[in-house]
């Protein structure tokens, strides 16, 4: 039997990088290892009502996710059990009917917004980062991501970064930045604070006798 999976959360503001992080750390190890485990598959399921009536959800409310659903992964994840992980569809602001089947890794990696605000999340994890990056960085990025990929208009990004994103990160992602152990600057390019958690993951994976 081997002993438990390590798990690593990375929390931060919507833009901040969190997912350029945590992809370039798996990079480094290869999917026999690390298994990337997305809050925002874990949006609730909204195929109930109009398109209409989706546009209206916050969706950087801690009650904007199923977040029952997402510990019951991970513990399956820590018993070395695989999961079916819901698609969440940005452009529909549904989940989409199809899963993946995700198998039990040693190292389990969960990444959103709000990973770090719920207490029994941050209690399944062995280190916790946050990536920090300041607030007009962030909706820039945003704004160049959400109008390629997630089929948003400019006006859209802005009305609902104004009215909803930002009062939500100040009251709900902020402060969960003092749960942190370590806080990561910039997020994607910092080359420095990728290495040291890629060094800090595989002294743990020795030291459990993983390598
Ligand atoms: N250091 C960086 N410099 C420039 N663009 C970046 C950097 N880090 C991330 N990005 C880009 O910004 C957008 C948001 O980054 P992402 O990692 O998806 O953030 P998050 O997961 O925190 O929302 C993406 O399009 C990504 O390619
Ligand atoms: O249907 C949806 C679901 C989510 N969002 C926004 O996404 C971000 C979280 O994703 P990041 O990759 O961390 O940016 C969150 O701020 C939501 O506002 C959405 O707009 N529509």
């Amino acid at each position: 039997m081997y002993p438990r999976p390590v798990v690593i959360g990375v929390a931060g503001g919507s833009g901040s990088g969190k997912t350029t992080v945590t992809k370039a750390i798996c990079e480094r190890f290869g999917e026999q290892s690390i298994v990337m485990i997305e809050q925002d598959a874990y949006y609730k399921d909204q195929s109930d009502k109009t398109f209409e009536e989706r546009l209206k959800t916050n969706y950087d409310h801690p009650l904007a996710f199923d977040t029952d659903l997402l510990i019951s992964h991970i513990e399956q994840l820590l018993q070395y059990k695989p999961i079916d992980k819901p698609v969440y569809d940005y452009k529909i602001h549904t989940r989409s009917k199809e899963v993946i089947r995700v198998e039990p890794r040693h190292v389990i990696i969960v990444e959103g917004i709000l990973v770090l605000e719920d207490e029994r999340l941050r209690n399944l994890m062995d280190i916790k980062l946050f990536v920090d990056t300041d607030a007009d960085i962030r909706l820039i990025r945003r704004l160049l991501r959400d109008t390629k990929e997630r089929g948003r208009t400019m006006d859209s990004v802005i009305n609902q970064y104004v009215s909803v994103v930002r009062p939500m990160h100040n009251q709900f992602i902020e402060p969960t930045k003092r749960y942190a152990d370590i806080i990561i600057p910039e997020g994607g390019q910092n080359r420095v604070a990728i290495d040291l958690m890629v060094t800090k993951i595989q002294t743990i994976l020795e030291q459990k006798s993983f390598l």
